[in-house]
């Protein structure tokens, strides 16, 4: 078997933010990624989950250098893209682009979608203004967009709409990794499974390399092959997605899992409940940061913090119990989650066998 190729590594990376200066003494400080160290592999789609407020916005711009690090190495195809000079790092952004939750929230409503789209080739210098529209026109086809939708504004579209011209926008320079910080999110379910499938599609065409951060674990099931759970800065489970899901070794996960919602009233079981919120990212926890919410928690987890190690199938885990607990999974026996979450993947499986009944890469709105 071939080594592993990866496009994309973190090591020991961290990013702090300062949150409040007092006249005297030490700055406090939010550790929002802390200490992570993982590797992406070429062509894989990668996820990251976990609450809100455990660092996984904050890991995935310090990914692509949106953000820089406060300590730490990311290493793209080699480079370490966190002390690269700007200039280098601008020609690299072409191979390492972003899609926002909303992709318009940051960008200029008066430019067209057709502009939108151009501007990334414009700034990278890529072919004539023919060809650039030409390929603008292309894109918008490939998305399942009208090419004639051009000439008009983001604002006139819908949600779905807008969020395939951001993944247009996000190609136009021909990129390698595409980094999706809640791209479904903000989307109707329904609308959710066409992006997702626009998504796959595209990363078997262009070759992409995929991360996806989401709460959503449906979609993370149904798009992932390996995923990382994010607890409060750190990496606390990796695993491909099968295994991650069916056997959890962290409590952390088993809790995320249980917490999927059941579509019957009352259905809900009695498992590993996620209690209240993560603590506040200013005082961490001792030992390990999940001892607080953990059922399973010892004197061991509140006085020592657990080091991620090897689990099965490949993966990693930062719990002192990993061995010795019995957590439910997905497939723990008639478990209503796990048939609210694969009644989520039918519709992904719907949505691409319409889309595929007309044979089209996806449905065409204009
Ligand atoms: N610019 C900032 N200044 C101060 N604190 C920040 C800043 N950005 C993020 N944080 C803090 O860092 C922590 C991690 O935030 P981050 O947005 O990365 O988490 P997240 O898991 O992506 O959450 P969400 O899903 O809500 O976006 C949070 O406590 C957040 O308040």
């Amino acid at each position: 078997m071939s080594a592993p190729d990866y496009i994309l590594e973190a090591s020991a990376l961290k990013r702090q933010f300062e949150v409040a200066k007092p006249l005297f003494g030490k700055a406090k400080v939010v550790r929002a990624v802390d200490g992570v160290d993982l590797k992406i592999a070429r062509g894989e789609t990668f996820a990251i989950v976990g609450e809100s407020g455990c660092g996984k916005s904050t890991l995935a711009r310090l990914l692509v250098r949106l953000m820089t690090p406060t300590d730490g190495a990311v290493i793209y195809e080699g480079r370490n893209i966190a002390s690269i000079p700007e200039q280098e790092m601008r020609d690299l952004r072409r191979e390492l682009q972003f899609i926002f939750q909303d992709p318009f929230s940051s960008l200029n409503p008066r430019m067209t979608v057709g502009a939108l789209i151009e501007e990334p080739m414009r700034v990278h210098r890529i072919g004539t203004v023919a060809q650039r529209r030409e390929k603008v026109a292309a894109l918008l086809s490939r998305v399942g967009l009208s090419p004639q939708i051009a000439d008009r504004y983001p604002h006139e579209f819908s949600g779905g709409q807008r969020q395939r011209v951001g993944i247009a926008r996000a190609l136009a320079s021909g990129p390698k990794v595409l980094i999706g910080d809640e791209p479904v999110s903000a989307l109707d379910v329904s609308i959710q499974a066409q992006v997702v499938n626009i998504l796959e599609d595209l990363k078997q065409e262009f070759g992409l390399t995929l991360v996806v951060i989401a709460h959503d674990l449906a979609v993370v099931r149904h798009m992932a092959d390996r995923v990382a759970v994010m607890y409060l800065g750190e990496i606390v489970e990796l695993a491909p997605v099968d295994a991650l899901f069916d056997a959890p070794r962290h409590p952390y996960t088993a809790a995320l899992i249980a917490a999927i919602p059941v579509p019957q009233v009352g259905a809900r079981k009695a498992t590993a409940k996620l209690e209240g919120d993560p603590p506040n990212p200013i005082d961490l926890p001792t030992g390990c940061r999940f001892h607080p919410r953990c059922p399973h928690a010892t004197d061991l987890c509140r006085t020592s913090k657990p080091t991620l190690r090897a689990r099965d199938a490949g993966g990693q885990v930062a719990c002192h119990y990993a061995d010795e607990l019995t957590l439910d999974g997905l497939s723990a026996g008639s478990d209503t989650r796990s048939d609210a979450a694969n009644a989520r993947f039918e519709i992904y499986r719907a949505a691409r066998a319409r889309s595929e009944g007309a044979n089209a890469p996806a449905t065409t709105t204009t």
